[in-house]
């Protein structure tokens, strides 16, 4: 009896030392779950102008001055292009067994859909994918990163065209062909809702197009574009599935989806115009693209408030849009509060066009967790189950990925402290947290299938250029060396992993009582 009382206190006594240090364990998440990194081909590929490789748009618009904070360019980026064998070294001797990177549409068909398919191009993916198959990593592949060919800009103005629809139906088939055979993930795009608020609403990436109050830009309409380019983007992604599905899935056996910037928002104060407002943002940025491939339209609280500034789906479109996707990507980094402006004022040009909402990360004078290098991103891992949630019910538990989820160091492109980003104990508190808010959400039914970590290695950080690093591994620019992060080591440890001592004693379930994960 007495045995037993002390094994118990033992038992209790362990768990909350566990808990402090909130370990998370592989063998908390199914074998077959995947783990693995992400890139993205303007982010790490470099070697801009080899390979018969047209200019990108972000070619063309980091090349402007002043755009980029510390004036980078992806020109070189962290060479991947010449070090992809390194690279995928580096992820096998993290045990890894998947990763997502994206294909430039620039390297294999560089003017577009006029001309001929570059060769050059289709043997630098297809080297890529055999080396991560040799080592048993699962390519998972994103079609559309955020690059485009500038002449598809020049030409017809990209995704403000309907044109563009076939394009890139024509770019996925091409990918499809070349690739599938062993590829079986694909995401269609990367984080559209991102892509056109930042490029059409606010104007601050490529093509740069917005209107007052929302944005400071030579050309754009932030009342009218931003729709008319996410319809097309919509229409893009039906036109490449319904190819996919028609022609290459029964043989390939892959599945397609898209990936979506998901934030998580909770509303500011416990009032009904915040709860909605809330509810509203949700609908604006999760479920812009999302409803429409799933249901046939867009969100009804944007149809409330855009009436028929919300083009509208022709009887064709919608039966593009029934072959739907197979799965959602879910890229979350942080959670942020939600202030109405509908029903009380806000200050004119804060609230973010036309979703009459106001984020901001402050409650009463306290942050909604510990502030990130990046403006806006704070640590909130709870916010990883609550998203996951969001979409589990809005969608039916359609099968998801975390496709992205990581953590920004600040930096320069010479770093003087490279003792100190080596030494990333933030990374590591990140991740280990934000897991452990997944396991959560598996534990509560979600179809989670796999997570990737943001990103294998320093790279170019878009408008942020290289002052902030979201790599497992640092990388020098200057030399292009790349060295492994404690967060790198943490992973490798994470994955290849011993049961945690809890789990050797049979029947008990770490995470089976939330008690012993307050901060969940
Ligand atoms: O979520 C973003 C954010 C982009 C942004 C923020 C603020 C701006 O002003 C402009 C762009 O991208 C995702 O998260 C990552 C880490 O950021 C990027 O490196 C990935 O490429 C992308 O998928």
């Amino acid at each position: 009896m007495k045995g037993l009382a002390y094994c118990l206190v033992f038992l209790s006594l362990l768990s909350q030392l566990l808990a402090a240090s909130h370990n998370i364990h592989r063998s908390q998440f199914p074998e077959d779950f995947l783990f693995g990194t992400s890139t993205s081909s303007v982010q790490v590929e470099g070697a801009y102008l080899e390979g018969n490789k047209s200019l990108t748009n972000w070619d063309v618009f980091s090349h402007i001055p002043g755009k980029i904070k510390g004036g980078g360019n992806p020109d070189v980026a962290a060479d991947h292009y010449h070090r992809y064998l390194e690279d995928i070294e580096l992820m096998h001797s993290m045990g890894v067994n998947t990763y997502r990177f994206s294909i430039s549409w620039s390297r294999i068909l560089p003017s577009g859909r006029f001309g001929q398919v570059n060769q050059a191009g289709i043997d630098f993916y297809s080297n890529l994918i055999n080396e991560l198959l040799n080592r048993g990593i699962q390519p998972f592949v994103t079609l559309n990163h955020f690059d485009i060919p500038q002449e598809l800009e020049d030409r017809y103005g990209a995704w403000l065209s309907p044109q563009i629809q076939q394009d890139f139906g024509y770019f996925a088939e091409v990918c499809f062909k070349a690739f599938g055979d062993r590829v079986k993930y694909w995401c269609t795009f990367n984080e559209p809702n991102l892509m056109i608020k930042f490029g059409y609403i606010i104007g601050t990436i490529p093509p740069g197009r917005c209107s007052q109050p929302s944005g400071d830009c030579p050309a754009g309409n932030s009342a009218l574009e931003p729709y008319i380019a996410a319809h097309n983007v919509i229409l893009s992604h039906a036109t490449a599935t319904n190819i996919y599905r028609k022609n290459y899935q029964a043989k390939q056996g892959g599945s397609i989806g898209i990936v979506i910037s998901a934030y998580w928002y909770e509303p500011l104060r416990n009032i009904p115009a915040d709860i909605s407002a809330t509810e509203r943002l949700l609908a604006f940025e999760n479920a812009w693209f999302v409803d429409p491939i799933m249901f046939g339209d867009y969100p009804p609280e944007m149809r409330q408030i855009l009436g028929s500034r919300l083009p509208i789906f022709s009887e064709e479109d919608r039966r593009k849009l029934g072959n739907k996707l197979d799965f959602i990507g879910i890229n979350h980094y942080s959670t942020l509060y939600v202030q109405d402006c509908m029903f009380f004022p806000c200050k004119p040009g804060d609230s973010l066009g036309d979703t009459f909402a106001l984020t901001t990360g402050e409650r009463d004078g306290r942050s909604i967790g510990t502030l990130t290098p990046m403006p806006m991103s704070y640590v909130v891992p709870q916010g990883m189950h609550r998203v996951v949630h969001y979409f589990q019910k809005r969608y039916n538990n359609t099968v998801m990925y975390i496709t992205e989820n990581g953590y920004p160091q600040e930096s320069s492109r010479d770093v003087s402290n490279k003792k100190d980003i080596l030494n990333d104990k933030e990374r590591v508190e990140y991740l280990k947290n934000y897991l452990a808010s997944l396991y959560v959400a598996i534990r509560n039914g979600a179809n989670v299938k796999g997570y990737f970590v943001w990103s294998l290695i320093d790279n170019f950080e878009w408008v942020f250029g290289y002052t902030l690093r979201f790599g497992l591994h640092y990388v020098d620019f200057n030399t292009l060396e790349r060295t492994p992060k404690l967060s790198a080591r943490w992973y490798k440890e994470f994955l290849n992993g011993s049961p945690s001592p809890l789990q050797l004693i049979k029947g008990i379930d770490l995470f089976k009582s939330r008690r012993i994960l307050p901060f969940l």
